[in-house]
């Protein structure tokens, strides 16, 4: 048979209502045409990000009557660190309040001033972090990865040879760990592959280099590997998610993604100083060593949301209901990044707006457009999210200039991705009346979330 449904049934709903045209075109114009900037009850169907906004489970939400709130050594602690060894494989657990807290003790603990830290393509808080302890981040990915048209399987995958020739032109002592994020957000949710992850291991093994997995999507990546990969077919999502970070040395976590959670993270590592030092330094910027910035009852759903995520008809749902948007807007003719990623469709703004120049930023454009078109929220991915360089002052020019579609997970139906392939579709025709947008207010960190524009 061919029809698929939900792995679920819906007990809660939440109502929600559609603004006119003109009263979407006035938020939008007080929100400085930032998606990041329109109230939650003014849109409609919020695409915006699956960081979070992801439902949880009865299963879940009966943990949270579960919390122990002692101060410290919360069962809900023990429960998660149980867990995190048993699905991640990882011996010690810091939790965090979300995935950038972990990136931040990590940053500080591994990176001196002057380090390099290789990575398969930017994220934009890792980079932060990474920047902020004194390192520079350098993009290792390979090239199929910048082209939002490459079929590639695996455009996540690191190119050996851009990591061994960073490590030989700036010596192994300056590269503290390779950050590898699976799957990768920026180049359209795209996954590394196994057999990559083992070459990564291997090459980095013969320098003494430590590798961190960004694993805040590990469970789609591995999905990925199941349904790609020669000789995973037959594997479960839990065994080839363990097999994966059992060739990484430890892992930063959000957890407001595969794990099904609206708070929480962690950060997990095999070496005992590392660990250590995490523990010591979590009491300073988050929490005690046992619940991190977060209450019993958050360490719990996450705990659960963590034996949810690798079960097949779960995972195997929500990366198909991704593929139907993706392959529906595909019949429109719309311009999007292929392969179709894990948590959502990346529209490519720069086929899709070729007369607006990226210093005009398209992706900022169509984002604004599409919500005034129907009250879909959704991201720009590119110059703004790219930000400035350090170094030059001068915005950072990405070769991906995306609008990202993300589907939170559990929470919409595919009569939703009818209408916001609809919409899509509808402003695609009428692409050629968009002109542009100048930036009127910029932050200085991360300016995406906070900057105003105008029309031009
Ligand atoms: C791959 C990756 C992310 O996607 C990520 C956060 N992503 C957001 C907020 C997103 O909208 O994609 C973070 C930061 O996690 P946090 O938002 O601090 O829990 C780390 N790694």
């Amino acid at each position: 048979r061919k029809a698929w449904a939900e792995p679920y049934r819906i007990k809660m709903v939440e109502p929600l209502r559609m603004l006119s045209r003109e009263e979407r075109e006035q938020k939008l114009s007080e929100a400085g045409y930032n998606t990041f900037l329109l109230r939650s009850e003014d849109v409609y169907i919020d695409l915006l990000t699956d960081s979070g906004t992801n439902a949880m489970s009865d299963y879940q939400w009966a943990g949270m009557m579960l919390g122990d709130e002692a101060y410290a050594g919360s069962r809900n602690f023990y429960y998660l660190e149980a867990n995190m060894q048993k699905y991640y494989g990882y011996k010690y657990l810091v939790p965090t309040h979300q995935g950038r807290g972990a990136e931040h003790l990590i940053s500080r603990i591994l990176i001196k001033p002057g380090d390099f830290i290789p990575g398969n393509m930017y994220f934009t808080t890792t980079r932060q972090h990474q920047e902020l302890a004194g390192g520079t981040f350098v993009d290792v990915i390979i090239d199929e990865a910048h082209d939002p048209a490459s079929t590639h399987p695996f455009k996540g995958n690191v190119d050996l040879d851009k990591l061994e020739s960073l490590i030989k032109k700036v010596g192994a002592e300056k590269v503290p760990y390779v950050s590898l994020a699976a799957t990768v957000n920026m180049a359209g949710g795209q996954p590394v592959s196994m057999e990559n992850v083992r070459a990564v291991r291997e090459l980095t093994a013969r320098y003494g280099i430590r590798v961190i997995l960004d694993a805040t999507r590990a469970v789609e990546n591995a999905f990925f590997i199941k349904e790609r990969e020669p000789g995973y077919q037959h594997k479960t999502i839990a065994e080839i998610l363990k097999e994966f970070c059992s060739y990484t040395d430890g892992c930063t976590m959000s957890g407001k993604k595969d794990l099904l959670v609206n708070i929480g993270g962690f950060l997990a590592v095999n070496d005992e100083e590392i660990f250590q030092q995490a523990r010591n330094l979590v009491v300073v910027y988050e929490g005690l060593h046992t619940y991190g910035g977060l209450a019993g009852r958050d360490l719990e759903a996450m705990a659960r949301g963590m034996e949810e995520a690798v079960q097949e008809d779960y995972i195997r749902h929500r990366v198909l209901q991704v593929r139907y948007l993706g392959e529906k807007l595909q019949q429109h003719g719309v311009p999007i990044v292929v392969p179709i990623g894990g948590h959502a469709v990346f529209l490519d703004a720069k086929r899709f707006l070729p007369h607006i120049p990226q210093d005009r930023f398209p992706a900022q454009t169509l984002a604004a457009a599409i919500y005034a078109d129907s009250g879909v929220r959704s991201m720009e991915r590119g110059i703004v999210s790219a930000g400035r360089d350090p170094k030059t002052g001068d915005h950072r020019y990405p070769k991906l200039e995306l609008v990202r579609l993300t589907i939170p997970r559990r929470v919409y139906t595919n009569a939703h991705m009818d209408v916001v392939a609809e919409s899509v579709a509808a402003v695609y025709q009428e692409r050629e009346k968009l002109s542009g947008l100048r930036m009127v207010y910029e932050p200085t960190y991360l300016r995406f979330f906070q900057a105003r524009f105008e029309p031009l």
